[in-house]
């Protein structure tokens, strides 16, 4: 049955009440069927070809040919239909979207502003990573990548960023012994990293506070590092018995060059966030006290910038080189499952538990 009068003047009521800007080929559309609903086919002579936003509606119009009047008015009364419930359907999804994400322990995931935010939660334990929480982020990160948002940020609760790997990783010892324990460290840490290195949409570091082992190498892997003045960055691996991880035996010495990266990544040089920044590991530096505002200020205006555009310009960057961090990833998590057995790194991990040492 056709759409009577009643139908299409409240269709076109219901337009000026959209929440969503429908872009300017469904508008075009519905000039154009509008006219024709109204005036019947086009009447009125062709706009000259500099008059660029008439000639576009006017070419709408012209399109439709003879399409009868009550047909147009009923095509019309359908395309606002469509238009309200798939509107409608992505309020309810973005309301779903903005509260916390439920079915992850260890992080906090929101989604607002087109920004998915994943927040280390273990403040007591100065955010350290467990194995939980390695899994937990890598399955937050996949629901990231298919999310609506355009923009993927890391930060961490309470005073600390993240203190890196969860010493308790190491003594928590299977049935299979050492061994394979530290068998199945590698391939989570190796799954962990590969994660990082193919996530397709820039990913923003926000590093409330100090940031320890795995929490910095990672870094290297980000698009963004806002730092809080309050932030330092540490990579003791020598004092553990451990070798670097996170593709940093690579990103580090391209971003700081050799020097730098040897007296971080070999001798444990931990650095304020100013001598971060001044290395070109971190892209700027906050005051603790305006520290958020700015920068969720700043990530608010750049999460509506052009979403395809970002994510193809990170795609171009990244796959220069996709193959080589892989290759790198798969190594040092080789050379570190061997690490992890010897005496030095289970020392180390002991002297922390029993109080002996702190970084
Ligand atoms: C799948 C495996 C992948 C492996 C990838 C490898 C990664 C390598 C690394 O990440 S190396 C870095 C490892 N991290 C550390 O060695 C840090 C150890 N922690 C410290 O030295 C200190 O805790 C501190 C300097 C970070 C903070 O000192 P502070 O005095 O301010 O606070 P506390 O020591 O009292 O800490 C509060 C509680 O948090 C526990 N905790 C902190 N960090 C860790 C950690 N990394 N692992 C386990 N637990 C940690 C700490 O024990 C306190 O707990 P408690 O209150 O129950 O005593």
């Amino acid at each position: 049955m056709g759409a009577c009068q009643k139908d299409f003047e409240s269709a076109v009521n219901q337009v000026k009440l959209l929440k969503k800007d429908p872009g300017n080929e469904v508008k075009l559309k519905l000039y154009a069927l509008y006219k024709q609903a109204t005036e019947g086919p086009c009447n009125t002579p062709k706009p000259g070809l500099f008059d660029l936003i008439n000639k576009a509606k006017w070419d709408a119009w012209n399109a439709l040919g003879n399409l009868p009047k009550e047909t147009a008015r009923q095509n019309y009364v359908d395309l606002v239909s469509g238009l309200r419930s798939s509107s409608d359907s992505s309020s309810q999804v973005k309301s779903e979207a903005d509260k916390k994400r439920a079915g992850y322990d260890t992080l906090v995931i929101t989604s607002e502003d087109c920004i998915t935010k994943i927040m280390l939660n273990r403040p007591a334990k100065k955010n350290a990573l467990t194995t939980q929480m390695y899994r937990e982020i890598m399955l937050a990160l996949e629901a990231a990548s298919k999310d609506d948002s355009t923009i993927t940020v890391f930060t961490g609760n309470g005073d600390y960023y993240s203190s890196g790997n969860d010493l308790t990783n190491f003594t928590d010892i299977p049935p299979g012994g050492i061994e394979e324990k530290a068998k199945n460290s590698a391939i989570l840490l190796r799954d962990f990293v590969d994660c990082f290195i193919d996530f397709p949409k820039p990913l923003v570091a926000v590093v409330n506070g100090p940031a320890v082992g795995i929490a910095v190498t990672i870094l290297g892997l980000f698009d963004l590092v806002y730092a809080s003045d309050r932030a330092t960055f540490h990579t003791p691996f020598s004092h553990l018995g451990q070798t670097p991880e996170g593709c940093s035996s690579y990103t580090f010495p391209k971003i700081m060059g050799p020097a730098k990266a040897v007296e971080m990544l070999i001798f444990g040089k931990k650095l304020t966030a100013g001598e971060a920044y001044a290395q070109g590991l971190v892209t700027e530096v906050f005051p603790d006290s305006t520290f958020q505002k700015e920068v969720w200020t700043r990530l608010k205006a750049y999460s509506k910038l052009s979403q395809n555009a970002m994510h193809i310009s990170k795609q171009i960057i990244r796959n220069h080189e996709k193959e080589k961090l892989h290759a790198i990833n798969a190594e040092e998590s080789r050379i570190l499952q061997e690490r992890w057995l010897s005496d030095e790194c289970m020392n180390a991990v002991m002297d922390f538990f029993s109080r002996k040492a702190k970084l």
